[in-house]
């Protein structure tokens, strides 16, 4: 089996480790287009459009946070439909964070209707709090069609110490529990490159423990948020990759509203100026996190990430 999980280490390979999120509220939106477009839904369809064409040659792949479209009604989720198809025509991976987690009867259905149809994405995040049969129904779409998902494990929010930091009785801690499972599930569906196809969410804003869990958990496929606006930084996150692979890290916020962070007045920006902002901050983005990675791994792989881009193309071709 081809497994997602597989293209998106070779996008890695290729692009770099960004995953810009396409989490597009219709305030981050220079209010010329606003104004231009017949509705909000509309603006940001427009928005996202130009945010893909200008990172789609540095970003890994895309994340849609479900929640910023449900919040717009009927006309957002056309939205989300719209984006989605709009990678999916780009050959452009797109990861639905959609943090799903119920019986496994549910399950199967939120699994048919997120990886076929209209709202078709190559991965999901998934919630593992009501345990492995709401996880498993996903799986057999990893099984037919390749696809991946990311499970929930050491979140970057300042709650995630409420629970996911909870010492169990049998020893380890609560995200230590689901990190085993996942390792499991991983070695059932080992891909090309080692990892499984379902990998784990953990988060860069907190460096405690970070090494001990990329060298812990070497098959799993980290999607790691956090980045930009919630203050994690390019040596955090590289505390988290492997081998210069082995994760992408998602940054929303501070990619949609680079246009605002770089002082350009809200009158004078547009999608244009936006677009290239975002470009802008995703590849400076890109870079930092090479730099880190490559700092982290020492000098043989320094000189090997230091070499021109086309060369370490090719050979990873
Ligand atoms: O632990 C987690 C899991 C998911 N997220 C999601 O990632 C983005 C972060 O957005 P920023 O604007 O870059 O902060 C958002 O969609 C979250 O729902 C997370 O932040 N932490």
């Amino acid at each position: 089996m081809r497994y997602n999980m597989d293209r998106l280490y070779e996008r890695v390979a290729d692009k770099g480790h960004v995953c810009v999120g396409l989490d597009t509220a219709p305030d981050y939106i220079p209010p010329s287009e606003l104004r231009k477009a017949e509705s909000p839904a509309e603006a940001v369809l427009k928005y996202n459009r130009a945010i893909i064409d200008a990172t789609s040659d540095i970003a890994a792949c895309f994340k849609l946070q479900i929640a910023y479209y449900e919040e717009l009604g009927i006309a957002g989720l056309e939205v989300y439909a719209r984006t989605l198809a709009y990678l999916r025509e780009r050959d452009l991976l797109a990861i639905a964070d959609i943090k799903r987690g119920d019986i496994a009867d549910t399950a199967s259905r939120y699994a048919r209707a997120h990886f076929e149809g209209e709202f078709e994405a190559d991965f999901v995040t998934l919630a593992p709090y009501m345990g492995m049969d709401s996880i498993t129904p996903w799986l057999a779409y990893a099984e037919r069609r390749g696809k991946g998902a990311f499970v929930l494990m050491r979140t970057s929010n300042p709650g995630m110490r409420d629970f996911e930091y909870r010492e169990l009785a049998a020893g380890g801690r609560l995200y230590d529990a689901v990190g085993d499972k996942l390792a499991e599930l991983a070695r059932e569906s080992a891909g090309k490159y080692g990892y499984g196809a379902f990998g784990a969410v953990v988060g860069c804003t907190e460096r405690e423990e970070a090494s001990v869990i990329r060298r812990k958990r070497e098959n799993l496929f980290f999607l790691i948020p956090g980045y930009g606006a919630q203050g994690g930084a390019a040596d955090d996150a590289a505390l988290l990759l492997s081998n210069g692979n082995g994760g992408v890290v998602n940054a929303s916020r501070s990619i949609l509203k680079a246009w605002n962070a770089a002082g350009i007045s809200p009158e004078d920006a547009t999608n244009e100026t936006a677009a290239g902002c975002a470009r802008e901050a995703a590849a400076e983005m890109r870079d930092a996190i090479r730099t880190a990675a490559a700092h982290r791994a020492g000098p043989a792989k320094q000189a090997v990430q230091n070499q021109p881009k086309k060369a370490v193309c090719l050979s990873e071709a």
